[in-house]
């Protein structure tokens, strides 16, 4: 586990990227300036289409994703039953959400997922926040995020490339009343209403710094459309991945065909992988299997431990099958077998997760780049 000073200054540039050039630097350690910041604002869509398969290929093949962000913070004593959830430590303890990237850093991520999930416009005006206060915490998300990098960068003169990825969760995980996992909308929600929702807080993470945005947890078809429809109108210009969530294997959790929600995740130009998240480990080979169907853009999966989340009860309830670290060991040469290169864990999971999962695929990477060669 790292051990880091609370409270000291650290500085760091928000346009200083894992890398320049599509070649890795050979440090990272502030203060040094990159001649040549690799940075992914205002990538052309010739970059756009070729950003992950090169990130992939300085990773030696697969990424490694982070764990369970509030399963995280939950284990370091926050308290997250509220609607915002684990935004919830943007504001109340930033210091937890800091500590939680950097022991998914220490557990060998590639990729960590900021805070920002259930963090919302709406919801931060809602607990009395105004407007600009409200983007600035969604800011601080990923200003987060990256100074947890810049201090694992310093501390462990790590060359790894890891990339800062903006999490946009659904309209339902803003709700906070479980139909993130339904995708039950309702007749009075539709496209136009969910783009008005997210429009500008898409904008905000877009501009934060970020990597990438990752639209996670999609429940339905009209929000994959949305999301799609929102990064063309807005033409935003850093890469995105849309990852559904499925509780029977076949379709999303609204029951639309996850083939459809696929091709339009396909069809989207920003769009640089599609996968699925928070989802049992026994349902993700067939997932990835069909997704293969009909996408040719790098699959990413982040399974959930296998346990239910009961909306009501606000608990997870155990269930059979596959779990937790138990996945990396048996699954993940299947699921590489399906097409999928990206991996991390949702809900429940842990950094023993991402440190196993890491480990597994450390072992099949054909180059020696993915940690500090
Ligand atoms: C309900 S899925 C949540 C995904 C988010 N990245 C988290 O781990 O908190
Ligand atoms: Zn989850």
């Amino acid at each position: 586990m790292l051990q880091l000073q609370e409270g000291g200054h650290i500085h760091y540039s928000r346009s200083r990227f894992g890398y320049k050039n599509g070649k890795y630097a050979e440090t990272f350690c502030y203060p040094i300036q990159l001649q040549h910041t690799y940075s992914t604002m205002g990538l052309g869509s010739k970059e756009t289409s070729s950003f992950l398969s090169d990130f992939l290929e300085k990773c030696g093949g697969y990424a490694v994703l982070d764990g369970g962000f509030a399963t995280e913070l939950e284990r370091h004593g926050a308290d997250l039953n509220d609607p915002l959830w684990s935004a919830k430590c943007l504001i109340t303890s930033p210091h937890l959400v800091r500590r939680v990237h950097l022991d998914y850093l220490d557990a060998g991520a590639n990729i960590i997922l900021t805070a920002s999930y259930q963090a919302t416009i709406q919801g931060f005006e809602a607990k009395g926040f105004s407007k600009e206060e409200a983007k600035d915490l969604l800011r601080k998300s990923v200003e987060i995020a990256i100074e947890a990098r810049e201090i694992y960068y310093d501390k462990f003169q790590s060359r790894r490339p890891v990339l800062v990825a903006a999490s946009i969760g659904s309209y339902g995980a803003y709700l906070a009343d479980g139909s993130e996992y339904s995708g039950n909308y309702g007749d009075a929600i539709t496209v136009e209403t969910l783009k008005v929702f997210h429009r500008e807080r898409v904008q905000i993470l877009a501009n934060s710094g970020a990597d990438l945005i990752a639209f996670e947890t999609i429940p339905n078809k009209i929000e994959a459309k949305a999301y799609a429809e929102l990064l063309d109108e807005e033409g935003i210009e850093i890469p995105a991945w849309f990852s559904f969530s499925s509780k029977d294997g076949i379709n999303v959790v609204s029951g639309d065909s996850m083939l459809e929600c696929a091709s339009i995740a396909d069809s989207c130009k920003n769009v640089v992988a599609v996968g699925i998240n928070c989802t049992p480990p026994r349902f993700i080979y067939g997932l990835v299997s069909s997704i293969r169907n009909v996408t040719n853009k790098p699959i990413v999966i982040y399974p959930n431990s296998g346990e239910t989340y009961d909306g009501q009860t606000k608990q997870w309830v155990k269930s059979t099958g596959v779990v937790n670290e138990e996945f990396a060991d048996i699954a993940i040469d299947k699921w590489c077998e399906a097409g999928a290169s990206l991996f991390g864990g949702c809900c429940r999971t842990t950094p023993n997760t991402i440190r196993a999962i890491s480990k597994t695929l450390s072992n099949k990477s054909s180059s020696t780049v993915n940690d500090d060669a």
